[in-house]
């Protein structure tokens, strides 16, 4: 259920944190989530940032628990913008509205991106989102509730988490998940955290994404104590654009990785298999025809002037 409306946080509001001050202008709404109300907002230093504010709520401490664990592993790598920006409280009619502040993502859910960019994305979209678990579980968490609409891809390219509101530290128990992202729905492992877990998850997105209906049929065919990840694996080699990571998600689907930094090692050897992509097929295309015309103009010049 989403999150009620918040009373001031109309455009053109500047909320500022009580303790830290930071200052943000309210530009507009851009979702509701159960934790709290997501706005597009300006920093005083002008840049566009994403603000979560919503009702005092565990789950929403949480999440911008989560998000400030993940921040230190951020900057322990080098990363010069972390994802988490702020959190405060904003003092408004006698109440005090907790928020976050993030980065904002100026991007569209992955089954989106594929389907307006092609089929063949799946491989560095699926590098980018490998890279940000990767980052999430060695900061000691998994992302647990990972489905399309939470992973938004950018123009550029660029692959975000958003909604930590399923993280869960390895170890304890997934309390916020999506029946068929579930490895327990499928029989294939418990809801006990491990990397495993999101990687998993990730497998029955690239099926969710390129055969839904598939995915769909499979499921109705089954009883909840038949359902196995050997149905999933058998899927995923029906489906043509998935064969060159056919074994990447044999292994995910079984819970056969170490890690996931040994996860985004393999898928990235697997995209290096792949052929060139139709674009650059085409640019190689462009530039052979331009080196004929070049060579055409000056096999014209030399005839004409040694005439
Ligand atoms: N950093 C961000 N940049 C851009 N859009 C964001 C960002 N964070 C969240 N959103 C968008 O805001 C909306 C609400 O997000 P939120 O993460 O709170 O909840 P949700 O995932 O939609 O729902 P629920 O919490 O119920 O699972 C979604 O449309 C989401 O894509």
């Amino acid at each position: 259920m989403a999150a009620p409306d918040l009373p001031g946080f109309t455009p053109g509001t500047v909320v500022t944190g009580a303790s830290q001050g930071g200052q943000y202008t309210i530009q507009s709404l851009i979702g509701r989530g159960s934790n709290g109300n997501v706005y597009l907002v300006r920093t005083a230093g002008g840049q566009q940032a994403a603000l979560k504010a919503g009702p005092e709520k565990p789950e929403l401490k949480a999440e911008v628990e989560v998000l400030a664990e993940l921040k230190k592993h951020e900057l322990d790598r080098g990363s010069r913008r972390p994802f988490l920006l702020d959190a405060d409280r904003f003092k408004t009619d006698g109440r005090s509205v907790p928020f976050y502040v993030m980065k904002f993502v100026r991007g569209v859910p992955i089954d989106a991106y594929i389907r307006k960019y092609g089929y063949r994305q799946i491989g560095a979209a699926g590098l980018g989102l490998l890279d940000r678990l990767s980052g999430l579980h060695q900061a000691g968490f998994i992302f647990g509730d990972l489905k399309p609409c939470h992973v938004l891809v950018e123009e550029s390219g660029g692959v975000e988490l958003v909604d930590y509101g399923g993280a869960t530290s390895i170890g304890g128990n997934v309390k916020q998940y999506s029946g068929w992202y579930d490895r327990k729905y499928w029989n294939a492992g418990s809801r006990t955290a491990d990397p495993g877990y999101d990687l998993f998850a990730f497998a029955v997105l690239c099926l969710h994404v390129f055969d839904e209906r598939g995915l769909r049929r499979l499921d109705a065919a089954l009883l909840p104590q038949t359902r196995s990840p050997e149905d999933l694996v058998q899927l995923a080699g029906k489906i043509p654009a998935l064969r060159p990571f056919e074994p990447w998600l044999d292994r995910a689907l079984r819970g056969g990785f170490v890690n996931s930094r040994e996860a985004h090692a393999y898928w990235n050897a697997l995209c290096r298999r792949l052929p060139a992509d139709g674009r650059k097929g085409a640019s190689k295309l462009l530039a052979a025809a331009f080196c004929g015309s070049l060579l055409l103009l000056a096999a014209v010049l030399y005839t004409v002037l040694s005439l």
